[in-house]
């Protein structure tokens, strides 16, 4: 293994130790090839794992020792996807820096062309579903393909990104030492960035990529996550001066909680007053 590393690729993963051995001999098989721009040995993985307790660090240690350049952070006391991803962008040694799920869902063989992307003139590269060509969410549930157009519609005035909800993406160290009050509890790391690292629209590029479906384990898109969304937009609004669609999403945002309160809570059974019958009584 080389000492100098170019390009870190940051993998945040909860309860994902049965993708982590393919993940990460993918994506080095993908470096390895001859046609690949970014040699294998200035590359570097970095799983963010938040003490899933489910074998992922003795999956780390088996690839370490076969030679693989991955290694492991295990937090015990924070939570969260875009906390992982920072945690894992403050600790890389690269200065081109990707992010991408751990459960195979991003490509692994789209690493070299996304890493390569990246330069000077482009802080931003993006996987995007919805360019060129790409395969969208084709084969997703209706549910998922609602969820997800309502919420890239909802952010379109902030980024001329084509797809900032997407969790496969990279971006350039200067460029995110820039980002000031990153929102730790969102689920849109890439949005975040592109909105508070002043990310213009001519330093983005973007690689179209076919989403696929997650073979093992289970999302961790809930409810919560959702409304989190909604308040992380009202800020990212609010930070981009766009003061009365923030007021907007706020107002949203609490009108659900109110109506997701009242349709969920529980009504309680009448309770039964066992009639007494008086002493001495008929
Ligand atoms: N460390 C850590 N990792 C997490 C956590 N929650 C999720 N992850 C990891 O983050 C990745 C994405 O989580 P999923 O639960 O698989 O997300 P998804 O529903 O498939 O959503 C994906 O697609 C969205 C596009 O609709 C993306 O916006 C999102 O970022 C993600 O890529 C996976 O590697 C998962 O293990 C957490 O609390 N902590």
């Amino acid at each position: 293994m080389s000492g100098i590393i170019d390009y870190t690729i940051v993998v945040p993963a909860y309860k994902e130790a049965g993708n982590l051995r393919p993940l990460v001999t993918r994506i080095f098989a993908a470096l390895s090839r001859i046609d690949s721009p970014v040699p294998a040995y200035l590359v570097e993985v970095i799983i963010v794992d938040d003490n899933s307790r489910d074998g992922s660090e003795q999956v780390v240690q088996s690839l370490q020792q076969e030679g693989y350049n991955v290694r492991i952070i295990i937090r015990t006391t924070e939570r969260g996807l875009s906390s992982a991803v920072v945690r894992g962008f403050q600790e890389a040694q690269g200065d081109n820096m990707l992010c991408m799920d751990a459960d195979l869902q991003h490509p692994p063989e789209y690493v070299p062309q996304m890493l390569a992307t990246l330069s000077p003139t482009k802080q931003f590269v993006l996987g995007t579903r919805y360019g060129g060509g790409a395969g969208s969410d084709e084969g997703w549930p209706l549910y998922r393909r609602v969820i997800s157009n309502g919420a890239r519609m909802l952010a379109l005035p902030l980024t001329s990104a084509s797809d900032p909800m997407s969790g496969f993406f990279g971006i350039r160290k200067e460029s995110f030492l820039k980002a000031r009050n990153l929102n730790p509890h969102g689920f849109k790391i890439a949005l975040d960035l592109l909105v508070k690292a002043h990310i213009q629209s001519t330093a983005i590029a973007e690689v179209p990529f076919t989403f696929g479906l997650r073979s093992i384990g289970e999302s961790k898109l809930t409810g919560k996550v959702m409304m989190r969304y909604l308040e992380h937009l009202a800020e990212l609004y609010w930070f981009s001066y766009h003061a009365p669609i923030a007021f907007v999403l706020l107002l949203l945002t609490v009108i659900i909680l109110f109506a997701w309160h009242y349709f969920t809570r529980t009504v309680e059974a009448p309770v039964e007053i066992p009639i007494s019958k008086g002493r001495g009584g008929h």
